[in-house]
């Protein structure tokens, strides 16, 4: 697991740090490191884009550090009279060139770093760093973040630097896990003993595979965790078939399906006990509702019903828009019943009664406290909130996962895992994490589907194990 923290948290740990450090010894530290980075990529000439604050001091300071290794510095002042003072002497000394805007040497950088702005970043790129940017060419290294994202939110304020690098300090902040910073590089200044709590988390292969329930000798079909599905109808039988193969894949004990779909899931799957509906289904420790199920009268029943029953509930696509058309379904369900929705940003709306937004931890955290229950807000960063406001983000591997169906996919795997008794937001963490490396290994460059990705799970899982 990996703690991210808010700008606000970042800077008060800093100020308590800065208070019992030498001055500007925490910038050097920094700088050294973006310049060992910088480095590495082999560039002989180094262009700085320098802003008006720490950010751009830390840029030329790492200027001066890669002089002393013999790498050609110049550096682009944006507000030549107010660059960092002892950032500026020290790269001037140590013979690193300085210019203006309109002197810009930026077609002739092998590596651009981006010291433009750090954490006090507001909105997007000023018109003269914008047109710099625009201009150029050679990879950027970005200082503590792409200068013009939202270190926040991770809201990219067009126009932005893209990076192909990001060397940050202390800790990860947001925009780390929540935008595009290209690789992102940790360099320790000491900050770690004066972080609080961190705001968000980030699952690694370790947490993903303490969450999931494998046999042991002591196990029968039924003690790992039986995981039912509803879901399906004659409109929509294959999203059955994909909750549950999705189900059946991630799960060794047992799976049971009931619905209007039973042949379809029984044609595919003869291992799995299929049922025409949840009456007679049998008991599961989980259930999945929700994928392809429609949303009338009997359709809103079996919620009702699966509510009611007191195990574990993951409820995805019509089961979230019946939520949101009759709030008093909520009723049926004894308030310490764990539930996790899935909603994608329409459904979102839907439920929530607003749009996403921008904020996208915000939201789902806001969500997941009104409903008491865990929200998973779907996307290329998957954002999971707890009621009590804990958050884990998983940022994907891939775009591979943006296919028809692969929802349905995401709500087997997390049925499996909460069937397997798992904490309801660290399954959902662990499930989005690992249907993310499914669709990265199904796709393997090239396009694939939900029936794919719902395949490609036991490889997934079988490269982290
Ligand atoms: N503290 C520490 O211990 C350490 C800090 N470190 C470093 O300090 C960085 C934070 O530095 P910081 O606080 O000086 O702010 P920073 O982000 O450079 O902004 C400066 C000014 O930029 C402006 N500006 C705002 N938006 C803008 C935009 N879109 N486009 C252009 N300009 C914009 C705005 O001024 P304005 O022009 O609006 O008056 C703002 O006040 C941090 O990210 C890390 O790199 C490291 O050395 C490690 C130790
Ligand atoms: N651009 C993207 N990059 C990575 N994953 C994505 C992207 N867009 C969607 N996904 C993932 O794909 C799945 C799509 O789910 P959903 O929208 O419910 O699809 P469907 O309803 O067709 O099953 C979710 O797990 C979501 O997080
Ligand atoms: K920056």
């Amino acid at each position: 697991m990996r703690g991210v923290w808010t700008v606000e948290q970042v800077t008060a740990a800093e100020d308590r740090l800065l208070a019992r450090t030498p001055d500007g010894a925490l910038m050097r530290k920094a700088a050294f490191g973006v310049a060992l980075a910088a480095a590495r990529t082999g560039a002989r000439h180094v262009v700085l884009l320098v802003g008006a604050g720490n950010n751009g001091g830390d840029a030329l300071w790492a200027g001066a550090f890669l002089r002393r290794r013999g790498v050609r510095v110049t550096a682009v002042l944006l507000a030549p009279d107010r660059a960092h003072p002892a950032g500026l002497t020290a790269l001037r000394r140590a013979g690193g060139r300085v210019v203006g805007v309109d002197d810009a040497p930026i077609e002739q950088a092998d590596l651009v770093i981006d010291g433009i702005v750090g954490l006090q970043a507001r909105g997007g790129l000023r018109p003269d760093a914008a047109a710099l940017v625009d201009r150029v060419a050679s990879p950027i290294l970005a200082v503590d973040l792409p200068s013009g994202v939202d270190p926040d939110t991770g809201v990219v304020h067009e126009p932005a630097v893209r990076a192909d690098l990001t060397v940050t300090f202390g800790c990860l902040k947001p925009v780390h896990v929540l935008a595009d910073c290209g690789r992102v590089e940790l360099v320790d200044i000491g900050l770690g003993p004066e972080l609080p709590a961190p705001s968000l988390r980030v699952l690694e292969a370790a947490d993903v595979l303490a969450a999931w329930r494998f046999p042991g000798p002591k196990d029968d079909k039924y003690t790992q965790g039986v995981t039912g599905v509803a879901a399906g109808s004659s409109t929509y039988p294959g999203a059955a078939v994909l909750a549950t193969s999705a189900a059946v894949l991630a799960t060794s004990g047992m799976v049971r399906y009931a619905g209007s779909a039973a042949d379809e899931v029984r044609g595919v799957w003869p291992e799995v006990v299929a049922t025409g509906s949840v009456e007679d289904a049998g008991r599961v420790q989980a259930w999945v509702v929700g994928p392809g199920l429609g949303t009338g009268s009997s359709s809103v029943e079996v919620l009702r019903r699966l509510l009611g029953e007191g195990v574990p509930l993951c409820v995805d696509a019509d089961g979230i828009t019946m939520l949101a058309q009759h709030p008093d379904l909520w009723d049926a369900r004894d308030p310490e019943t764990p539930v996790v929705i899935t909603p994608h940003d329409r459904e979102f709306a839907r439920i929530a009664g607003h749009e996403v937004g921008d904020d996208r931890v915000a939201a789902t955290r806001g969500l997941a406290k009104r409903l008491n229950a865990v929200v998973l807000l779907k996307g290329n960063t998957t954002v999971i909130a707890d009621p009590d406001g804990r958050v884990i983000v998983n940022k994907a591997s891939s775009s591979w996962a943006a296919t028809a169906g692969s929802g349905d996919v995401l709500s087997g795997i997390i049925g499996a895992v909460l069937a397997g008794g798992a904490d309801p937001a660290t399954a959902a963490g662990a499930a989005a994490w690992l249907h993310d490396r499914a669709a990265t290994l199904a796709a393997d460059g090239v396009p694939t589907s939900a029936s794919r990705i719902a395949a490609a799970i036991p490889d997934a899982l079988r490269a982290i194990r």
